[in-house]
């Protein structure tokens, strides 16, 4: 009986992790788990409970109280909070200008790491974990590590395409370039590429040689397994 295959797929904002894990889990029949989506939820309870994301200690003292839970299905990823659809609010710019600093508080990382290796330890295909500390940290044994990249450009030009011209390229490019200092700085679970890990520049690949890419690493390693 081949043990399951865990795939993690690590790397900065607007590199194409979330569209390419979830299709990749999809084609292979495997889980899927978006850990950026849990930090986002930790980080809208924190706003909505009047918890000041700028100061640390009270994040930590906030950090196991509220309930996240995630839906690994590809086809259809959830995420709860404390009982409630979480897939839009987390989604916010006020998110997204607060999810680093408290991603970065050492408490919040531990819960979440915990929740997330459950995931994978009950995930009985196998599963693709995709975040920024996956391969470093939270499954360093994983059968594949994949650390996608691309330009800030290149990014930018992704991410407006999503928020649809809601601001500037420029402004877009500043925020994302502003968040990868602040994850790859921080002192808990960097954002880094892990040693053993592939790199894959996908500035000038479309979407679909991405997956195409990634599926093939995946067959190729369970061919040697
Ligand atoms: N290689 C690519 N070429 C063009 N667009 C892409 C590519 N990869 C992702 N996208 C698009 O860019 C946006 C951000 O992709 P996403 O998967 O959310 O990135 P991440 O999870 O790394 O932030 C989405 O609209 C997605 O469809
Ligand atoms: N494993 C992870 C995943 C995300 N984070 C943090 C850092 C990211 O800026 C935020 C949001 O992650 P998310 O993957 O949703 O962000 P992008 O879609 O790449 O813009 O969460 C983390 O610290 N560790």
């Amino acid at each position: 009986m081949e043990s399951p295959v865990i795939v993690a797929i690590d790397g900065p904002s607007g590199t194409g992790k979330s569209s390419t894990s979830k299709a990749v889990a999809a084609e292979l029949g495997l889980s899927y788990l978006d850990t950026g989506a849990q930090y986002r939820a930790i980080t809208w309870w924190m706003l909505s409970n009047g918890i000041d994301v700028e100061d640390p200690d009270e994040i930590a003292l906030a950090a196991t109280k509220p309930v996240i839970i995630s839906g690994t299905d590809p086809k259809a990823p959830t995420i709860t909070v404390d009982g409630a659809d979480a897939s839009a609010p987390i989604r916010t710019p006020e998110v997204t200008a607060a999810v680093s600093a408290v991603s970065a508080v050492p408490e919040v990382r531990r819960r979440l790491v915990d929740a997330q290796r459950c995931a994978a330890a009950h995930a009985a295909q196998g599963i693709v974990v995709e975040g920024r500390d996956i391969g470093t940290t939270v499954l360093p044994d994983a059968t594949l590590k994949i650390f996608l990249t691309a330009s800030a450009e290149a990014r930018a030009a992704r991410r407006n395409g999503e928020l649809k011209g809601g601001q500037s390229m420029a402004a877009t490019q500043e925020a994302l370039v502003r968040r990868d200092a602040a994850d790859s700085g921080r002192k808990t679970s960097p954002l880094i590429k892990a040693d053993d890990a592939v790199e894959v520049d996908t500035t000038g690949l479309s979407l679909d040689q991405v997956i195409e890419c990634v599926v093939t690493l995946i067959e190729e390693k369970r061919a040697v397994r």
